[in-house]
């Protein structure tokens, strides 16, 4: 392990969080070993006053690193990146580095946001579940299809070449939950159903699959 000796980092996740997966996949390439803790979102231990005082924001994932405490998966994937360089999450060429941060922005703050337990769960209420369906269809059918464009010509085996950089760790959890919980078609995006492929066949990101987590139900 990477951080063999020190204080043991703490992951605050949920099982089917794909933000909280984005980190699990960062951690694993790193070789870095965490304690899980989950937080149960349906329950609504994102709420709890004691789990706010570590995220204010009541979101999962947060990491703790000693008397670090960081939320958000872009900013603790940036922080590991900084403390344990090895491998790589981002490449040296500018180029392919802005399209990394251009695919990760595309998921952060253009997909993902929209499929969020709580925006969902309003419209369900407020609206009904077609509603909500539609709505979570449109974001990730505008985001893929983005997406396919800006990786058809960069990608190899992976988003922008043969090596693992930010924007897989970004895809992976999207395309796993737009498969098994919105049931999206992926036929219209081969680039991204390609790369999907082969990063069911690495470890690092089979381990980090939802329904590989301690709190995932034993049927799913
Ligand atoms: N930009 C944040 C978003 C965090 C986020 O929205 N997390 C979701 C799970 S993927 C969550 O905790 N939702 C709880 C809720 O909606 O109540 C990140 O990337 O960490």
């Amino acid at each position: 392990m990477a951080n063999s000796g020190a204080e043991k980092l703490k992951l605050y996740s949920y099982w089917r969080s794909s933000c909280a997966h984005r980190v699990r996949i960062a951690l694993a390439l790193k070789g870095l070993d965490y304690e899980y803790i989950p937080v149960n979102l349906i329950k609504g231990d994102q709420f709890d006053p004691d789990f706010k005082q570590i995220n204010p924001m009541g979101t999962v994932p947060a990491l703790v690193d000693g008397d670090v405490v960081i939320n958000d998966s872009f900013a603790i994937i940036m922080y590991l990146d900084e403390k344990y360089p090895e491998p790589p999450l981002l490449p040296r060429d500018i180029h392919k580095r802005a399209v990394n941060y251009q695919a990760m922005s595309i998921v952060l703050s253009g997909i993902q946001p929209h499929q969020n337990l709580a925006v969902i769960r309003y419209i369900e209420e407020k609206i009904n579940a077609e509603e909500k369906t539609a709505w979570v269809n449109n974001a990730i059918t505008k985001g893929f299809t983005a997406l396919e464009k800006l990786l058809v010509n960069c990608a190899g085996k992976h988003a922008t070449g043969d090596e693992i950089y930010l924007a897989d760790l970004f895809l992976a959890p999207q395309i796993h939950g737009a498969i098994n919980r919105f049931q999206i078609n992926m036929e219209p995006y081969p680039t991204l159903a390609k790369c999907y492929e082969s990063y069911n066949e690495l470890p690092s990101f089979q381990n980090a699959l939802p329904e590989k987590q301690p709190d995932a139900p034993s049927t799913i």
